[in-house]
């Protein structure tokens, strides 16, 4: 019988850094090959577009959050990877921010075929250090999803202080005693520390949570979130574009959990991302435009009370 592929699950609420580990991991020299799934809420596809230009193989999961809707999905593309296992070392699958990872990790002891093949090594979970002690008040999802960590990487410890540092670990540890506790920053660790660990705990699983295995998980997602996806097809004008943007964050920040963009700016070459976690604003030049690339521009907010006709409009605006 073949060995069984090892699994690494990523969460981590919106914007911890879950796409800065996979990058990470998929840089990294560690000679081994991976299959990439990502799964993202909000409708236009913009973490694929995030992730590094790498050899791996990188399979989107859309349409839906990888804990309720899409779970069939995810046993199917399994299912297709699992008939060339000689192409890889191993699975790496980013679940959405809002994802509970108990039905994500159940999949791979419910379903036959994926339990006789894969082996789930992991659950890797970021912590955004400056957001967590706020949001967790309104998201029971990120209890969840640190409970269940085999590895928790508290990550973003540029943000905040040596003691607000301690407060977060103490509440961790309520949360989840047995985790392997890192500090970071930009989501820099040893590659060790999260890969092919053979930690992920059944038994452990079993004791806090006695019915994991039994039937669906019915999961609500914390209330009131929702997303808003606009696109141009076509460039904007930065004089416009980052006044109009700094002014929604400042106004709005609270409740935008994220936002995040691909943007084709004016008289530039380069494909601008911008992104926000909260009023935590960012912009790269992340790489010239392809030639056979079109020019175009999306932007993707999550979060709640969004002022859908507000932001729309406005953005618009920005555009040429
Ligand atoms: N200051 C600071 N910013 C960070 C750090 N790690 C990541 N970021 C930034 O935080 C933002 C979110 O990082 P991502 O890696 O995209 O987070 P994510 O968890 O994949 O986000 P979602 O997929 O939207 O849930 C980006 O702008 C990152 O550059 C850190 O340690 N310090």
């Amino acid at each position: 019988m073949p060995a069984q592929i090892p699994v690494t699950l990523l969460t981590g609420y919106l914007g911890a850094g879950k796409t800065t580990l996979l990058n990470r991991l998929l840089t990294a020299s560690t000679g081994k090959r991976y299959a990439v799934i990502v799964n993202e809420f909000g409708e236009i596809g913009i973490d694929n577009d995030l992730i590094v230009d790498a050899d791996e193989e990188i399979i989107e999961l859309n349409n839906g959050c990888v804990c309720c809707s899409v779970r069939g999905d995810l046993v199917r593309i399994l299912g297709g990877l699992m008939k060339r296992p000689d192409r890889f070392d191993g699975i790496l699958i980013e679940t959405t921010g809002l994802a509970d990872p108990a039905p994500v990790a159940q999949t791979f002891f419910i379903d036959e075929d994926v339990r006789r093949k894969t082996k789930l090594d992991a659950i890797v979970t970021v912590v955004d250090a400056m957001h967590f002690l706020d949001e967790v008040r309104l998201a029971h999802t990120m209890e969840e999803q640190v409970a269940f960590a085999d590895v928790i990487i508290v990550n973003k410890c540029d943000l905040i202080l040596p003691s607000q540092l301690v407060a977060l670990d103490r509440h961790i540890r309520k949360l989840n005693p047995y985790a392997r506790v890192h500090h970071a920053e930009r989501c820099a660790i040893d590659l060790r520390e999260v890969l092919d660990l053979g930690s992920f705990d059944l038994d452990r699983i079993l004791e806090t949570e006695p019915d994991f295995l039994d039937g669906d998980h019915h999961h609500h997602h914390d209330g009131g979130i929702g997303s808003l996806s606009i696109g141009h097809p076509g460039e904007v004008d930065p004089d416009k574009f980052f006044p109009w943007i700094q002014q929604m964050i400042e106004r709005f920040g609270p409740d935008i959990l994220r936002m995040k963009g691909i943007l084709a700016l004016r008289d530039d070459a380069d494909r601008f991302v911008v992104q926000a976690v909260h009023q935590i604003v960012e912009g790269i030049h992340q790489r010239p435009w392809k030639t056979d690339e079109s020019r175009q521009s999306r932007l993707v907010f999550i979060g709640r009370r969004l002022p859908e006709e507000l932001l729309r409009d406005g953005f618009q605006k920005c555009c040429l």
